[in-house]
């Protein structure tokens, strides 16, 4: 259930590299608890969103808020850091985990990470870090394989490990790129109950070429077309809008 409590507002953000703009006035916004999907022909800025969103590239101009109980922070002020820290979860397309490392240590580690001067302070008992690491691992479905080295887990399953990793952080909105790119008819099955999990208590924006992936949700989907917002709106109503048909079209055809 959707909760109509803005967290994240996107204005009219821009983003130029050299000059080229791949995001022009985008707007977006995501409500609490929501699971939203960004779709759009190759190149229609949907990656350079998500990094506008996390820092790794700076609005030209725009803002980003991020709405925090009472406060408005415009994330465009912050660096990367700064922003993941705020509450905003970032994974790239392809995982990156520690493949020599256990699937349990590689949690450990990223729960080390998350710890500021003020977590130190008030460090918990080692027992309640393990718990929480059992409650990621069990989470991402890697409870039998916490022993295992990440390197010799299937793609699929390093994908959850990484999300498991960035959960950890307790991100309150949590950006995926293609998240089932390369992933079985299970795996994929699998990440999309996760996904369902995940956003009991937190929100999502996932970048998505898979449209039989993104039709199972009855989520709303974000159409982008040359930087810019095309439509919004369930997959059947998009699937419906012409203009949706034609930059789909006219990308296949070029
Ligand atoms: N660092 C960069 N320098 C120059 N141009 C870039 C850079 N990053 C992205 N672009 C360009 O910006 C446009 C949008 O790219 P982006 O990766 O955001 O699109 P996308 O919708 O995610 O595409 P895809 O579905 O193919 O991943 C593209 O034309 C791309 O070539």
């Amino acid at each position: 259930m959707i909760e109509s409590r803005i967290v994240l507002s996107c204005r009219k953000v821009s983003v130029s590299f050299d000059g080229f703009y791949a995001l022009r006035e985008m707007d977006f916004s995501l409500a609490h608890g929501e699971l939203r999907f960004l779709i759009g022909p190759n190149g229609a800025g949907k990656t350079t969103m998500l990094d506008a969103i996390c820092g790794k590239v700076k609005p030209k101009s725009g803002s980003v808020l991020f709405h925090q109980g009472e406060a408005d922070i415009d994330l465009t002020r912050l660096k990367e850091h700064g922003i993941a820290s705020c509450g905003i979860g970032r994974k790239f397309q392809a995982p990156s985990v520690f493949a020599a490392l256990t699937v349990w240590e590689n949690l450990e580690i990223a729960l080390k990470q998350k710890r500021d001067v003020f977590s130190l302070l008030f460090a918990k008992l080692e027992a309640e870090q393990r718990e929480r690491i059992d409650e990621a691992l069990r989470m991402v479905g890697l409870a039998g394989k916490a022993g295992w080295k990440a390197g010799a887990l299937s793609h699929g399953e390093k994908q959850w490990l990484e999300i498991g990793m960035i959960l950890l952080a307790e991100p309150q909105v949590l950006l995926l790129d293609e998240p089932v790119a390369g992933m079985t008819d299970e795996e994929t099955e699998k990440t999309g109950r996760l996904l369902q999990e995940i956003i009991k208590n937190r929100s999502v924006v996932v970048v998505e070429h898979d449209m039989d992936f993104v039709r199972q949700f009855s989520s709303k989907v974000t159409v982008m077309h040359e930087g810019t917002l095309l439509t919004e709106g369930t997959m059947a109503e998009v699937q419906r809008d012409e203009r949706v048909a034609e930059v789909y079209l006219g990308k296949m055809a070029g």
